[in-house]
Parts: structure tokens; sequence; C-alpha cells
């Protein structure tokens, strides 16, 4: 069972593209959703309260806003965050790969070249688009400034810098189009 990486900066479209290929019946894992899942349990909330403060803890449960707000604007508080939240997701993913049946899986994540996980996929796809586009679909979505989508941006890599690291790229602009490359790389990705 081959693995793909779906990658792709914030507001590229990742999530959206992986909803299409799992309309497909492709399985899809989003290192995201398991994140989030993680911050549900007690030992997790735990660690980070003794790690960040309890300031980024309210009624018992992580304030994500607060979290984000201390992550995203200093790469070594990220980085503390991602070594005890990113072994779980990695843990997570194996326990769900040993269960699933199918001629390849999606895995979604925004930092796979980031963290140079690249080698652990059998291809990785690249989402993009331009940049202007995708802060004006992060501020819409969240309800965020343009600041904040910055701040988020700025802790991830360029978009050419991973160009050149990618297997395959898709371009997300046009819905039609996307689909029509969801369609085109199932097929690929059925035959490697
Ligand atoms: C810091 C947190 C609590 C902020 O939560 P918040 O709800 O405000 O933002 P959200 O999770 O929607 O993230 C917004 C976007 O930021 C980017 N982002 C998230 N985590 C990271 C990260 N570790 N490194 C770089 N960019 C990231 C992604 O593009 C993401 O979609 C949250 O992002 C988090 O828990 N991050 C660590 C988990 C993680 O690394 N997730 C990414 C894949 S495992
Ligand atoms: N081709 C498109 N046409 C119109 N809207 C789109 C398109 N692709 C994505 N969007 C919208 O843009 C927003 C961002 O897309 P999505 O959440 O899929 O991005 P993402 O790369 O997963 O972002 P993040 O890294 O923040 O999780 C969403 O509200 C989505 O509905």
């Amino acid at each position: 069972m081959k693995k793909i990486g779906l990658t792709g900066g914030i507001g590229s479209g990742k999530s959206t593209v992986a909803a299409l290929f799992k309309e497909k019946g492709v399985p899809v894992f989003i290192a995201d959703v398991e994140a989030k899942k993680l911050f549900e349990e007690e030992e997790v909330v735990n660690e980070i309260k003794e790690c960040f403060g309890s300031s980024v803890i309210s009624k018992n449960s992580i304030d994500r806003k607060a979290l984000g707000q201390i992550v995203f604007s200093d790469s070594e508080e990220l980085k503390k965050l991602n070594n005890i939240i990113h072994p779980k997701v990695h843990q997570a993913f194996e326990n769900w790969f040993s269960q699933q049946k199918s001629p390849y899986i999606i895995y979604e994540a925004a930092i796979i070249f980031e963290h140079n996980r690249q080698s652990f996929f059998d291809k990785t796809l690249l989402v993009t688009a331009p940049k202007a586009l995708r802060i004006e679909r992060v501020m819409k979505r969240d309800s965020v400034t343009e600041d904040e989508v910055l701040k988020r941006m700025n802790n991830q890599w360029p978009e050419l810098r991973k160009k050149e690291l990618a297997d395959y790229t898709l371009d997300n602009v046009k819905i039609d189009k996307t689909k029509h490359q969801v369609n085109k790389y199932d097929k690929i990705f059925r035959g490697i």
C-alpha cells in the first residue's frame, strides 16, 4: 500500500483536495485532525500546561488561540509544541495505516518538507495557489486578520522551495480544474 504525502501551505486547499480523494474512496489521514484529538487527552493537556504555563489552559482544556499566539510568534516555542505533538500523531498514523486496505492512502499535513519527512512517503503531492488568494481564503474561513495569517505562513516554507522537492504539483484555483487534477492523480497513484 503506497503512502502519498499531501501537503501545501496554509490556505492552499489541502483539506479541500483531501476531501476530493476521500470522495473517490481513498483512505485519508489528516495530521491536523489527529493533533486536535490529542488535545482532548488529559496527559497531553498536562504536558502542554507544564511546557507553556497555565495561560494556555482554560477550563481544564487547551486554549488554542492563546497557544497559537505563543507558538506562531516564536519558532523555538513552536518546536517545543511540535516535539510534544508530532511523535503522538505519528503513532496514531501507524495504528490507522495498519488497518487500511487500498492501493494507496493519503496523509495530509502542512509541514512535510519543513520537517524533512518526504522520504517517509512513496510520493508527495503539493497543493499550490497564489499567496494573495491563500491569505484571502484563510481570512474568510477563520475570521482572522491578514497579520494572523502571515504569522502562520512565516513558520512554513515558501511554495517555490517546496515545489523543488515535490514529486507532483496540483494547482488549486478553480475547483473544476482541481477535480480534474484529482482524477488524473488518482489514476497515477493507483498505478505506482
Ligand atoms: C498551535 C495551535 C493550537 C493553533 O490552533 P488554531 O486553531 O489557532 O490554528 P489551526 O490548528 O487551525 O492552524 C492553522 C494553520 O497553521 C498552520 N500550522 C499548524 N500547526 C503548525 C505547525 N506546527 N507548524 C507550522 N504551521 C502550522 C497550518 O497551516 C494550519 O492549518 C495548532 O495549530 C496546533 O496544535 N499546532 C500543532 C499541531 C501541528 O503541528 N499540526 C500540524 C500537522 S501535525
Ligand atoms: N478551489 C477553491 N475554490 C474556492 N474556494 C476554495 C478552493 N480551495 C479551497 N477553498 C477554500 O479556501 C479555504 C482554505 O482551504 P482549505 O481549508 O482546504 O486549505 P488548507 O490548505 O487545508 O488550509 P490550512 O493549512 O489552514 O489547514 C477553505 O475555506 C476552502 O473552502
